[in-house]
């Protein structure tokens, strides 16, 4: 049975259940997965929105008018252990491999967070949105990061996405945090996107080790990770869908651009056949290790705006 949890003149909110094959949004599965997580439907007069408890996790999000502005895989696993490919996954407390990572101690990509359930705490709604508040608290969750912590992250489903982190070091000791806001876009082909506020950025080329500026407009066709030196508003071009969408990132120091390209996406069993080819990842990063010193909060934010073109 579908349980609301919010009904008033602006919206509706239900807990759904997420599970393999279910990429629609709002829609109760029909998968038939062995593990599912529990996740939110959001329904406002502005947009309709998803999101995954597990990893506290937006799915979707389709302001009135417009296509899914994020993408989610058909082959998204939705298993405890594994992150779910899609979406704005949360990298936290450390984004990539985590660099003191040895065969003593194993360490997840991109951290714990996006694989751990979230609580929610607040939803309210009314004619400018839907806020949803959900927090993710620990201690000793991970031998490379033992800190207490709390997580507080605030997302408001409008006209826009805005969504904000608040991280905070719960311990007598001081930490150190790094992090990415990794959102999917979804696009009509990698091909047909231009990001130019990238042009003449300084990145480090994940793949060759090599740093350099962005010469020309950059090609978003994979196989590309780049993380790029700016904190500026960034706009994604999709010629063919005739829209753009715009991030503007707040205490972010980078920007990282990914998309895997056919081959290594054959590799990856939570991707769908072509599913490479249907978005774009542009992530709000602070990919280099930040101070988060004991008894402190750090926030850092993003907004997501789509217009027509
Ligand atoms: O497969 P995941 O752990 O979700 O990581 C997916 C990708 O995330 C980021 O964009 C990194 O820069 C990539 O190096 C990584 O491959």
């Amino acid at each position: 049975m579908t349980q609301i949890l919010l009904d008033n003149d602006f919206a509706q909110v239900t807990a759904i259940t997420l599970n393999q094959g279910d990429s629609s949004p709002g829609n109760l599965p029909a998968g038939n997965a062995t593990e599912c997580h529990e996740g939110l439907s959001i329904s406002h007069v502005h947009c309709q929105a998803r999101l995954s408890l597990y990893g506290g996790q937006v799915l979707s999000f389709t302001p009135r008018g417009h296509k899914d502005v994020l993408w989610l895989s058909e082959q998204a696993s939705y298993q405890r252990g594994t992150a779910i490919r899609g979406g704005i996954p949360l990298c936290w407390p450390w984004f990539g491999a985590h660099d003191k990572q040895d065969k003593q101690i194993k360490s997840a990509n991109h951290g714990f967070a996006r694989q751990l359930p979230w609580q929610l705490e607040a939803i309210e709604a009314d004619e400018s949105g839907v806020t949803l508040v959900l927090v993710l608290e620990g201690e000793q969750q991970h031998p490379l990061w033992p800190n207490a912590y709390k997580l507080k992250q605030t997302l408001f489903f409008g006209k826009s996405l805005k969504q904000t982190l608040a991280m905070s070091n719960l311990s007598p000791d001081d930490a150190q945090y790094s992090t990415a806001l990794h959102s999917y876009f979804s696009v009509s082909k990698p091909n047909n996107v231009t990001i130019d506020a990238l042009t003449g950025v300084n990145y480090y080329d994940k793949l060759t080790g090599n740093s350099s500026i962005q010469q020309q407009s950059v090609s978003c066709v994979g196989e590309i990770d780049r993380e790029y030196h700016s904190s500026e508003p960034m706009t994604l071009v999709d010629s063919q869908w005739q829209r753009k969408i715009t991030i503007v990132s707040s205490n972010c120091q980078q920007w990282v651009l990914w998309n895997p390209g056919v081959d290594l996406a054959n590799t990856m069993a939570d991707i769908h056949p072509n599913g490479e080819q249907e978005y774009v990842c542009l992530e709000a990063a602070n990919t280099r290790w930040q101070a988060l010193p004991a008894g402190t909060t750090v926030i850092i934010s993003q907004e997501i705006t789509v217009t027509k073109l």
